[in-house]
């Protein structure tokens, strides 16, 4: 069902421009309040949804999950739109491959699946910076999130591409989309800013007619400020809440019309340095099931999760900096890998008792493949390579530059000075004002000294001649994607101080080292310097084949200590083996070439590289790994002293 692309007209003509879309007249999808329901097409009709984010899945197989979750017996896909996956740059605009939203909306399509859409412009879900581009902190008093100028500015030309390119797409005129969301749990953040979110409803109405279904979602603490007159009102909770209570906080705000959990919680995100989060079957079913006998329309968040490759992740602050694990399975009814759970199977038996849900059996857990162990082969220090990462040379500057003045929006930047006295005694080597953002990989003429991280209190101590080469590899482990500190700026935000010297006279080297990576594939860099003894950033890689059809697989990396892997290229996300609890990294079977054909794998290792530089592939995941516990610290006020180590507590 792929809607003619529409002119791109005035608003003003919109509607009439609905009258001249196919089938536009007999489509409708609207709340009817006298009888607390929705109606399509004038027939009563509750949405029973899943989440999905297209973001977080290998276009390829974009089609086979959604077949899934049709056949699970959901009738909906409800999904968000992250304005920075689609917005590199501003004014740069990219929807093509995976990026390609109205490819997986026509996939919704062919799977029968209606489509709630949620595009922002904010949406959290642990993503980098709830989805916000981070060129937005290039102006560093921008007030996201309310009706600063400079904001709306940019949100006003996002939204004048995106949303005209969703007309057509729109159920009326011919779409999958029935309704779409203003925001993203508004009312939970600090501005409570009404201008702003008239702005937002003011904008959707002008450039997407006044047909569409337009609804915010907010936790029940939320509904004061997350709320908008002429916005349909729903709510998020999960099966440990009190559904009760919280319906009727809702019908506060809606008395009447249909009752609608936009987030069921069928599980839960993971942070590195937590335990591995789950909900019950049992609990998950029985909440689906109460709210389905109140005639409910409910959306189950997640339904499946994916992945978050790349530096893709987001991250929380709850006194330590928490980024979210690479892994985004939520314990969610389909797998990261995309496979059927226990749990499926039991939330459709309790969808089949209230709707018809597909005939026929529910395709298999997809084949696993088992391979190795591979030994890598060390290719250099990160260092070695530094012409290649930053091909435009460095930015000087007297004070260390954030990652957005220099215009880096993820990843790494190498901060390099020079000492200009001898240190012949171990010195305290620090960051004021916990202003390392995030990790803070140190080197003294190349050999690695140690570790320095945000909220966490580490100390280091150096050493060196006059003139001797101080780098720090600085690490984004993702920006905050919740909370009131949206302004997550990254990098070194404070001058370090060796002793009591504030260093200054600083080199910025913004890497760029997905495309050197690509580059070695298929090619091999020619060595630039020897390698020094494996210490520090380093790369590491090997090539192998598949003699097989091969399958799904999961890496394991036994004894490495945390950092960055791609294979055949493709950047498939962050690993942190000694902090857990996540052990393996799903590998999607498209990403590997098989029948002999060599596939390469490279890692970037940050810190230790074990004494065998192995790696395996598994036929199972392990993202429930013991933690250790000395990687756990609590969060005090200098962040400079040793602690205890201290468990945190779980969601
Ligand atoms: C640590 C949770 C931060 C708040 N986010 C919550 S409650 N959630 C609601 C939010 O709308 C969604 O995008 C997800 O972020 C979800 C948690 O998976």
């Amino acid at each position: 069902m792929a809607p003619k692309k529409p002119l791109c007209l005035p608003a003003l003509l919109l509607p009439l421009l609905t009258l001249l879309l196919p089938q536009a007249g007999t489509r409708s999808f609207v709340v009817d309040r006298e009888n607390d329901r929705f109606l399509l097409d004038g027939a009563p009709f509750r949405y029973v949804s899943g989440s999905l984010h297209y973001f977080r899945v290998p276009r390829v197989l974009w089609a086979d999950r959604l077949y899934k979750m049709r056949m699970s017996g959901l009738n909906t896909v409800q999904f968000y739109v992250p304005w920075n996956y689609h917005e590199p740059q501003p004014g740069v605009y990219n929807f093509n491959g995976s990026r390609d939203l109205f490819a997986f909306l026509n996939e919704a399509s062919l799977a029968n699946l209606l489509v709630i859409l949620r595009p922002g412009p904010y949406i959290c879900a642990e993503w980098d910076m709830g989805g916000l581009p981070a060129w937005l902190l290039q102006k560093s008093d921008i007030q996201l999130r309310t009706s600063d100028p400079a904001f709306l500015a940019a949100v006003d030309s996002w939204f004048k591409v995106l949303l005209p390119k969703l007309y057509p797409w729109l159920y009326h005129n011919g779409g999958n989309i029935i309704s779409i969301q203003v925001e993203n749990e508004y009312g939970s953040y600090r501005a409570c800013d009404f201008s702003y979110m008239r702005h937002l409803a003011g904008l959707f109405r002008a450039l997407l007619g006044d047909r569409i279904l337009l609804f915010t979602t907010d936790g029940p603490e939320g509904l004061k400020c997350g709320s908008l007159q002429g916005l349909y009102t729903t709510v998020d909770f999960g099966p440990a809440d009190n559904m009760t209570k919280i319906f009727g906080l809702l019908r506060e705000y809606e008395p009447h019309g249909p009752l609608v959990n936009s987030e069921y919680y069928t599980g839960w995100l993971d942070y590195w340095g937590q335990n591995h989060s789950t909900r019950s079957i049992l609990a998950v079913t029985k909440g689906l099931e109460s709210m389905l006998k109140l005639g409910a329309s409910v959306n189950m968040y997640m339904f499946h999760g994916g992945t978050n490759f790349g530096y893709w992740n987001g991250a929380d602050e709850k006194g330590c900096f928490l980024p979210i694990t690479t892994s985004y399975d939520y314990d969610a009814p389909i797998s990261e890998a995309g496979d059927p759970t226990p749990k499926l199977f039991a939330l459709r038996n309790v969808i089949s008792e209230f709707q018809e849900i597909p005939l026929g059996p529910l395709p298999p857990p997809s084949p696993k493949m088992t391979l190795g162990p591979l030994t890598l082969q060390l290719d250099g220090d990160l260092l070695a390579f530094l012409d290649f990462l930053c091909p435009q040379g460095p930015i000087s500057s007297i004070l260390p530059m954030s990652f957005e003045a220099v215009k880096q929006d993820r990843g790494f930047v190498l901060y390099r000075t020079y000492l200009t006295y001898t240190v012949s005694e171990p010195t305290q080597f620090w960051v004021p004002n916990n202003g390392v953002h995030d990790r803070a990989y140190v080197m003294v003429d190349g050999v690695f000294q140690g570790v320095l991280e945000r909220n966490m209190k580490h100390q280091l101590f150096l050493m060196g001649k006059v003139g001797a080469k101080l780098d720090i590899l600085l690490e984004n482990m993702g920006r905050l994607s919740f909370g009131s500190n949206s302004s997550d700026f990254k990098g070194l935000l404070e001058p370090p101080v060796l002793g009591q010297t504030v260093l200054s006279q600083w080199l910025m080297f913004p890497l760029k080292i997905d495309k050197l990576v690509k580059r070695w594939f298929p090619l091999q860099l020619k060595k630039r310097s020897h390698p020094q003894v494996p210490s520090g950033p380093t790369f590491y890689s090997t090539k192998f084949p598949i003699l097989g059809e091969g399958g799904d697989t999961f890496l394991s990396l036994p004894g490495w200590t945390k950092g960055q892997v791609w294979i055949n290229g493709f950047n498939l996300g962050r690993y942190w083996t000694k902090r857990g609890p996540q052990e393996t990294l799903y590998v999607p079977r498209p990403l590997l070439f098989s029948r002999g054909a060599l596939n390469k794998i490279t890692l970037l290792e940050l810190e230790n590289v074990p004494p065998q530089p192995q790696v395996q592939f598994l036929d199972r995941p392990i993202l429930n790994s013991t933690l250790h516990k000395t990687y756990i610290y609590s969060l005090s006020a200098d962040t400079q002293g040793a602690s205890e180590p201290m468990e945190l507590s779980g969601h």
